[in-house]
């Protein structure tokens, strides 16, 4: 039986490819089982041709690690970014921007599934209605985690507010690195992407100058 094979049994048999017990600690509703073994397959196989030996025990479990880290971060196409929103809407009459600032993220970009990493900055001033503070970091996550570029990230989240809250205007700024220009491609270790997407209110310049000042500001 090939090699191959043999991974493939294992894991469906125990669900680890060494066996042992489950591990208690994983959220395991991430993980497919069909994909875990079928992402290890094609792994073991990247390291062979990497020329490594996917045999030798430091990497024996690599290849399932790694299809669980690979369904870890793109977890976000299996979460719905307006049904989260859409869980937390409360009435009032506040009108003032909302400003949710310094979210981390980590995504993949989908050109070399290299990570890129930062902040995004996210405001909205409401029109009747205002979300869960916590929506708004999930929101973030959902698009985040998934194979994307900067540009599209930021207009998703956009645009999710704006379906679901109908604010009188929502500005999302991402500030970001990106391992495929740092550690690879150009090399260059200290640039940092900025993109932005506003709508409604945000598009004046005054709002759009408030909000900037708002983000920049330390404590
Ligand atoms: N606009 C945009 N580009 C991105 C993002 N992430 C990665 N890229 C770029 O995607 C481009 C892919 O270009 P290609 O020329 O096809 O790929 P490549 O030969 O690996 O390019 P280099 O990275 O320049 O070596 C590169 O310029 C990357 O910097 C992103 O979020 N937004
Ligand atoms: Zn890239």
């Amino acid at each position: 039986m090939s090699e191959k094979k043999i991974l493939s049994n294992e894991l469906r048999m125990n669900g680890t490819p060494h066996g042992g017990p489950p591990r208690l600690y994983e959220r395991r509703d991430l993980y497919d089982e069909q994909a875990t073994t079928s992402i290890a397959e094609n792994v073991q196989e990247v390291l062979s041709q990497l020329g490594e030996d996917p045999e030798r025990e430091g990497l024996q479990k690599t290849p399932e690690r790694v299809a669980k880290a690979y369904q870890f971060l793109t977890h976000g196409y299996s979460q719905d970014a307006r049904a989260i929103l859409e869980g937390a809407l409360f009435e009032e009459a506040y009108d003032e921007m909302i400003l949710v600032k310094d979210i981390e993220l980590y995504s993949l970009c989908e050109h070399h599934m290299l990570p890129f990493y930062g902040k995004a900055h996210v405001a909205y001033i409401p029109n009747g209605r205002i979300v869960g503070l916590s929506k708004i970091p999930r929101t973030v996550e959902v698009f985040a985690r998934r194979l994307q570029v900067q540009e599209r990230l930021t207009m998703q989240i956009r645009d999710a507010i704006d379906d679901v809250l109908q604010p009188l205007g929502t500005a999302v700024v991402i500030e970001a690195r990106h391992l495929c220009m740092m550690m690879r491609g150009a090399e260059k270790q200290n640039s940092m992407t900025t993109t932005s997407s506003m709508s409604g209110e945000f598009e004046e310049h005054r709002t759009r100058a408030e909000f900037m000042r708002l983000i920049r500001a330390t404590d």
